[in-house]
């Protein structure tokens, strides 16, 4: 079947309001304007075409990406875009480049941890982009004292840092401090007196990351003027006085908190586009299976397809939420701390720590996992996925490694607990706690299948089962006399109690969101089934936990596997539908297995032509080096 629309059977059988669900999604009305508009915009310039990345040298590659960002960055004037619309802008070019540091952590830094005086002086430069920032913490080795290694928009482009160093004064160590510091000349981009800076070198998959100038730095006997130094925490005064504002020390790590809960809202994206790769060619794709002459099976009918497709699309839908609600807690405590309250404090820390380490996790996993659901296909460039997993996977890394994440939040849980002995009663996502008695004894009364898609069942178990690691784990550290080495020694233990605890999280808001009014025939309905298959997946996927904690009993987890195997035959006439919902445009998707009318294999066939090696029927090098190889054998073979 030529042209046309290959999934419109698929999109008849959808049981909801896709239009309404397309806001959900986005947010809002004004959210899914916005995104649609700016995705078109960009979807229909030919300046933005991406399908050749793999194809480019890295120098190619790298002036490609300078062309676009300067290329975008002449449209969000011209246009006069908002804030808003230019970062949907940026978001849609989808080419990592220096302006991701600029914008999401260089000036992110200075608003959080400059005075005032400071922002007035450099926000505007930042903002007319007359100055390029990035973000330099990390170091080569360990310590903060050898050289930056990793920063993003360093290694070529940025004329500035933000840079993370020991503030040494008579003598003293302060710890580490921020600094502004320009690193090349605004005139010729020649690196100023004394700073070594360069490209760290190629990265994992071709094209992919490569587009990013991640860069080393290195400085010898660098002057940085005091008022460089960012100042709202702790100021130098002009004698070389060290003080320290009535603010918590953490404030210096600000700007992880907000890029954090930010990973979290893009992972969904990341792990949405995958899984809408490979749903819609899972409703492609036939594969035997068929009986009396019929049509061949589509793959997406196997169960075991389904029971590998649609946690990930009910994962998706579950990281949207959840990153909803990060975004409200960080706007929460930014409130708060400009009150001068700093009690949510480190529970934005830990919630945003560890939302950031498991969705990141599951996201690279899940697309991976969406590659491979789409067999040997997957493997091509041109289905997307080989690059979007290149480009993802470093955000299991960036922004802290995730188990060392995960070791703040347990850190964070241990405390909690510590302190329900003095009667200070937890709040927020850890308010569960306060019943950590009830919990560590109760039954979940599960008798048949259906009992499992009860809300307040769910939560209990989950509660009961992160209390009980928790508990256990506080357990065994208070055997130790030297707290520091119980908690080296019990930190696998530890790790799975964090997990635990974010998992109890991303349900719970699932939960929340299904208790607000949801407009659009269907909408709550479908939602209701993914939250569901969301829950028990990870119930089923994790039953040793509840099982070894007593939060279950086998029967019970065997119903739970019934119910999930039910949940997956009533999402599967939605599956197209709710892959829909996400408004992505085809140039996003960037896939031909994912292309909205489902007509893959005309457009496979088409674009391996395109590959430079079918630009001659004879290939270079044939003459070189095959040519003589037959000749030789030619003669062997006389012998
Ligand atoms: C940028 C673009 C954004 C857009 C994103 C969407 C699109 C994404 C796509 C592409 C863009 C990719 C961009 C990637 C950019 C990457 C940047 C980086 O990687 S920057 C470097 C980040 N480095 C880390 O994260 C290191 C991890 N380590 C830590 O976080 C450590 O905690 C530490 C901050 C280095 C401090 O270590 P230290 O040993 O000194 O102290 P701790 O014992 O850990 O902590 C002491 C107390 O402080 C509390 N704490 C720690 N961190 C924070 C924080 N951030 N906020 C608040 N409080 C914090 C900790 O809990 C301890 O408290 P107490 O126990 O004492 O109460
Ligand atoms: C693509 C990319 C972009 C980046 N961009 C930036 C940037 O813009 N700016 C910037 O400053 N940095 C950047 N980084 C650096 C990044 O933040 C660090 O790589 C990250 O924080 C991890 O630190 P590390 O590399 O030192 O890993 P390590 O800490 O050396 O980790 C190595 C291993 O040791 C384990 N480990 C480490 N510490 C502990 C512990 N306490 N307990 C148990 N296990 C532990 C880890 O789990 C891991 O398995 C970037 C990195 C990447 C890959």
């Amino acid at each position: 079947m030529e042209g046309g629309d290959h999934l419109a059977h698929e999109r008849k059988k959808a049981q909801f309001d896709v239009e309404a669900m397309k806001i959900v999604w986005a947010g809002s009305r004004h959210a899914f304007e916005v995104s649609d508009r700016i995705s078109k915009l960009v979807a229909s310039d030919p300046a933005f075409r991406k399908d050749n990345r793999p194809m480019l040298s890295r120098k190619e590659l790298f002036k490609n990406t300078l062309r676009k960002a300067a290329y975008a960055w002449k449209r969000i004037i011209e246009l006069r875009l908002s804030e808003e619309e230019a970062s949907k802008l940026r978001f849609y070019v989808d080419e990592p480049a220096f302006t991701d540091l600029h914008w999401g952590m260089f000036l992110p830094a200075i608003k959080g941890q400059g005075t005032e005086e400071q922002q007035q002086k450099w926000l505007p430069l930042a903002y007319k982009m007359q100055i390029i920032g990035c973000y330099a913490q990390t170091e080569l080795g360990h310590g903060s004292n050898s050289s930056k290694w990793w920063p993003g928009g360093l290694g070529k482009i940025s004329t500035h840092a933000v840079v993370y160093a020991r503030l040494i004064t008579d003598g003293q160590d302060h710890g580490v401090h921020g600094f502004i510091v320009q690193l090349r000349s605004l005139d010729d981009h020649s690196p100023l007196p004394g700073i070594t800076v360069g490209d760290i070198g190629m990265k994992f998959g071709n094209g992919a990351y490569n587009t990013m100038d991640n860069g080393v730095l290195r400085f010898d006997h660098v002057r940085i003027p005091r008022d460089q130094m960012l100042m709202k925490v702790s100021q130098v005064s002009r004698e070389g006085k060290y003080s320290q504002s009535n603010v918590p020390r953490q404030l210096v790590y600000g700007t992880m908190v907000f890029v954090r809960q930010t990973i979290v809202a893009d992972a969904s994206c990341a792990l949405s586009r995958a899984v809408c790769i490979a749903t819609r060619y899972s409703a492609v794709r036939r594969q035997f299976g068929s009986q009396n002459g019929g049509p061949e099976t589509q793959v997406i009918d196997y169960k075991t397809q389904q029971s590998r497709l649609f946690p990930l699309l009910a994962s998706a839908y579950a990281f949207r939420f959840v990153g909803e609600w990060l975004k409200w807690l960080y706007t929460d405590v930014t409130q708060r701390l400009q009150a001068n309250d700093f009690s949510t404090l480190p529970e934005a820390h830990a919630c945003t720590a560890g939302l950031k380490s498991l969705t990141t996790a599951a996201t690279a996993d899940g697309i991976e996992e969406c590659r491979k659901l789409c067999g040997g296909h997957g493997y091509l460039c041109s289905s997307g996925l080989p690059e979007l997993f290149a480009v993802y996977v470093p955000a299991c890394t960036y922004e802290g490694d995730n188990t060392v994440l995960l070791l703040q939040v347990a850190r964070f849980l241990v405390k909690t607990l510590s302190q329900l002995g003095s009667g200070k009663q937890p709040v927020g996502t850890t308010a569960y706690m306060g019943q950590v008695e009830h919990l560590m004894q109760c039954h979940c009364n599960v008798q048949k299948a259906e009992d499992w898609l009860k809300p307040a069942v769910i939560l209990e178990a989950f509660e009961a089962r992160s209390a009980r690691m928790s508990v256990a784990c506080a357990k065994n550290l208070s055997k130790f006399t030297n707290p520091e080495e119980g908690f080296a020694e019990l930190s696998g233990d530890l790790v799975e109690a964090a997990i635990a605890h974010c998992q109890l999280i991303i349900v719970s808001k699932f939960i929340e969101k299904l208790q607000q009014d949801i407009p659009g025939k269907g909408v709550k309905q479908q939602l209701g089934v993914l939250c569901n298959i969301y829950a028990l997946f990870l119930l089923h996927k994790h039953q040793g936990d509840f099982l070894s904690t007593g939060c279950i009993t086998p029967k019970q987890a065997y119903l739970a596997n019934e119910q999930l195997r039910a949940l997956y035959s009533q999402a599967r006439p939605n599956a197209i539908a709710l892959v829909d919902a996400f408004n992505y445009t085809d140039h996003y998707l960037g896939s031909i297995l994912g292309c909205y009318d489902g007509n893959v294999y005309p457009k496979l066939y088409e674009a391996a032509w395109k590959d430079p090696l079918n630009d001659s029927v004879v290939p270079d090098g044939y003459r070189e080096y095959i040519w003589p190889m037959l000749k030789q054998q030619l003669r062997t073979a006389r012998l």
